[in-house]
């Protein structure tokens, strides 16, 4: 099977791509043409504003300079007439000064100072008479020709005919000497400022006022002194300013008080070398939208021709696209029919062949190839799919075989664990309730199952011992090295003598109590590791009752002296010490004389009682490790080791005789009676005859009896 292809994201169709990118680059080219010519365009008309803007200036200041000069021409001309220079009258001076008024309607008044601070001589007589020497024309003067600032008028403004705005004048003044050099008067003309208005208007023509072009005429300090209406006398602080008072012209681009950006032209009036007389400042301005809005009006028309442009490109694009693309268009359609083909097993039209343009020849001819080898690798892999579908049912089937035989195989694991499950409980359950407690240990004695009566014996619980090494645990220290060394031999070679074979040990349990137990040990080998198992019965109890019985067997029940069994036994170890330390042992023979006649007079009992009270009087009478017994009836044995010499029986039988000899006091009565002791004396190179011994001593108690004396020493 062959995997389908994932879904496709969508996409834009190659068309718009191209449409788009086209459309994109002509709106680019139009926007950079665009941005170029406006820049170029804003250059210049912001370079020709300038320029405008300059000469205006430049007009301005020219013409400024050139009306005062022209005072000041007319004043060296006129002081060189003697009507002036040297006056006859006032009336003669008058003439020449109000002739030089006529011939320039701005003068608004020309007078004569003379030295004394008074005018001497003035047009139409004006202050004539009046003091004048505070005013600066007068004072200026007097040595060189001084152009004033503009300014009100004082004196004169009262006397002149009233005017609309208040009238103002620009004082020029220069001094009058006689033909002797000496200094006569000052020659003042004051000009009425209405001719720099004039000359205001005559720069800008009514198109320069409607293009927003202002022109400012300012004092050094700022002040306007001709400029639009409501900026006279307001103070001016600006870039093109500065710039003018420092002597230069030209222009600058800067933000005026209202905020607004203006092109400024600037240039300082008066003479470059003397600016003294006249240093007026002259401002020529036009807001910068206005200046450079030619510049602005161009980029529409080219914006709209952009347009245009990109839309005819758009289109034209579009076209081509639609024209060159339809061959692919055509290739793709033919190769998503392919792929959406549900069978494809069916035979597909082959791919279609584009032949109008050289890169879609190569595409198609190139799919084609790509679609033929396709085809073939697809007949391959159904052939291979088909293969593998056969061996895949195959193996299925072979598989199916062996899960059902592993399926029997798993049952009947099941049902064998459940099995070894139900006989791992039963061996739980009667290792729990044996009668003998059961340990299992690994080779190294550690614990690896504990019963139930084994905690019962030894005091510890399944879960504390599990793990535990049991010989730290249960043996006594003693006996624990030869446990260790029982249990290598074990793991090493069996260990024969103790498995299989029940064998006695002595542990102690939890308590520290000691007890004797019979362990039946046995090895299991096994694949994890080998097993032993052990196990434990108590038979402390048999033991002590064992010993006890065994106590008893040798014990006379009357006296508590060992019995004549014991007595056997005691004296063949008394002999063989005696051999072995090569010293001599013996035996005393005692017994009662008349005791018959007790019983038969006082009853049994104070016979049993006189018996008693015989045995340890004898016991009282030797030394501790003597040894007496009873051998039967009224017939007692002591046994007597370490003995020095063959006298020392005798002398120790002589001590023993009145002793003997004290009254026993009985229930009833009072007894006194006699013992009959025979004696027998083992050397050491003696034969070991135990029956020998006692039949020589038994012998020398009836001689003793019958002579009722001690008897010698015999051999
Ligand atoms: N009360 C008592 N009497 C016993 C016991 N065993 C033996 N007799 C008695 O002790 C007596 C021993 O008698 P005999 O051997 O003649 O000794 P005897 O009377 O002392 O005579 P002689 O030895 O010749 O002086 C018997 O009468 C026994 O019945 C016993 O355990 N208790």
């Amino acid at each position: 099977m062959i995997s389908p292809l994932p879904p496709r994201a969508r996409r834009p169709r190659l068309t718009t791509l191209i449409t788009a990118g086209l459309v994109a680059a002509v709106l680019l080219s139009v926007f950079a043409v665009l941005g170029l010519v406006s820049h170029n365009a804003r250059q210049k008309s912001e370079r020709e504003a300038r320029e405008r803007l300059q000469q205006l200036s430049w007009q301005m200041r020219d013409t400024l300079n050139r009306v005062v000069l022209s005072a000041i021409n007319d004043i060296k001309l006129v002081r060189e007439l003697p009507q002036i220079s040297n006056p006859r009258s006032p009336e003669e001076a008058r003439k020449v000064l109000e002739a030089l008024q006529k011939s320039s309607p701005d003068y608004a008044w020309i007078g004569l100072g003379h030295p004394d601070g008074k005018v001497y001589a003035a047009t139409q007589g004006t202050l004539e008479g009046q003091d004048v020497s505070t005013r600066n024309w007068f004072n200026h003067g007097h040595d060189r020709y001084y152009a004033s600032d503009y300014h009100p008028t004082t004196l004169l403004g009262k006397k002149l005919p009233g005017s609309a705005d208040p009238w103002r004048f620009v004082d020029v003044a220069g001094p009058v000497t006689g033909a002797d050099g000496q200094f006569r008067a000052v020659l003042c003309v004051q000009m009425s400022w209405n001719w720099a208005r004039r000359l205001v208007q005559s720069l800008l023509p009514p198109g320069a006022q409607l293009n927003g072009v202002e022109i400012f005429v300012l004092r050094p300090d700022g002040t306007v002194i001709l400029g639009p209406q409501g900026m006279e006398d307001t103070v001016i602080r600006s870039t093109s300013l500065t710039l003018a008072q420092s002597g230069t012209a030209g222009s600058v681009r800067e933000s005026w008080a209202d905020g607004k950006t203006y092109l400024t032209a600037y240039a300082l009036t008066g003479e470059a070398e003397d600016r003294s007389n006249l240093s007026w400042t002259v401002l020529v301005r036009q807001p910068e939208a206005v200046a450079l809005a030619s510049a602005e009006q161009l980029q529409r028309p080219i914006l709209l021709l952009g347009g245009l442009l990109a839309v005819l490109a758009g289109l034209i694009s579009m076209l081509m696209a639609r024209r060159l693309l339809a061959p692919l268009n055509a290739l793709s359609a033919d190769i998503e029919n392919r792929l959406a083909a549900q069978d494809h097993s069916a035979p597909l039209p082959p791919i279609a062949q584009v032949d109008s343009f050289h890169e879609g020849q190569v595409l198609s001819q190139a799919l084609a190839e790509l679609v033929r080898k396709e085809e073939s690798h697809l007949d391959s892999l159904r052939n291979l799919n088909e293969r593998l579908e056969t061996t895949v049912a195959q193996r299925t089937r072979e598989i199916a075989g062996k899960a059902m035989l592993l399926e029997r195989a798993l049952a009947q694991e099941q049902s064998t664990q459940m099995l070894l499950q139900e006989r791992a409980a039963e061996l739980r359950a009667i290792l729990d309730n044996a009668y003998d407690a059961f340990i299992a240990l690994d080779p190294g004695g550690v614990v690896l199952d504990w019963n139930r009566q084994a905690e019962k014996l030894l005091g510890w619980s399944r879960a504390e011992v599990i793990g535990q090494p049991l010989a730290a645990m249960v043996l006594p220290p003693l006996l624990r090295r030869a446990y260790e060394r029982d249990m290598r031999q074990l793991a090493e070679n069996g260990g024969d003598t103790v498995l299989n074979r029940r064998i006695e040990l002595t542990l102690h349990n939890r308590a520290g109590q000691e007890l004797t137990v019979e362990v039946a040990l046995a090895y299991v080998p096994r694949s994890s590791g080998h097993l032993f198992i052990a196990f434990l019965h108590d038979i402390s109890e048999r033991k002590s009752l064992f010993a006890s019985m065994e106590a008893m067997a040798l014990r006379d029940t009357l006296t508590g002296l060992p019995n004549r069994r014991a007595l056997l036994v005691a004296l063949n170890d008394a002999i063989q010490r005696a051999n072995r330390l090569r010293q001599n042992c013996a035996v005393f023979f005692v017994d009662l004389d008349r005791f018959k006649q007790i019983n038969d007079r006082y009853g049994h009992e104070e016979g049993d009682e006189l018996l008693r009270q015989f045995a340890q009087r004898l016991r009282e009478n030797v030394r501790k490790t003597d040894t007496v017994g009873r051998l039967a009836g009224d017939e007692f044995v002591v046994i007597l080791e370490n003995l020095q010499d063959d006298s020392a029986a005798q002398e120790t039988a002589d001590k023993l005789r009145p002793a003997l000899l004290q009254p026993f006091k009985l229930k009833t009565t009072s007894v006194t009676l006699g013992a009959s002791i025979g004696i027998a004396v083992h050397h050491p190179d003696d034969p070991h005859d135990i029956e020998m011994l006692l039949g020589r001593a038994d012998r020398a108690m009836y001689q003793d009896k019958q002579l009722g004396k001690p008897q010698r020493i015999r051999r």
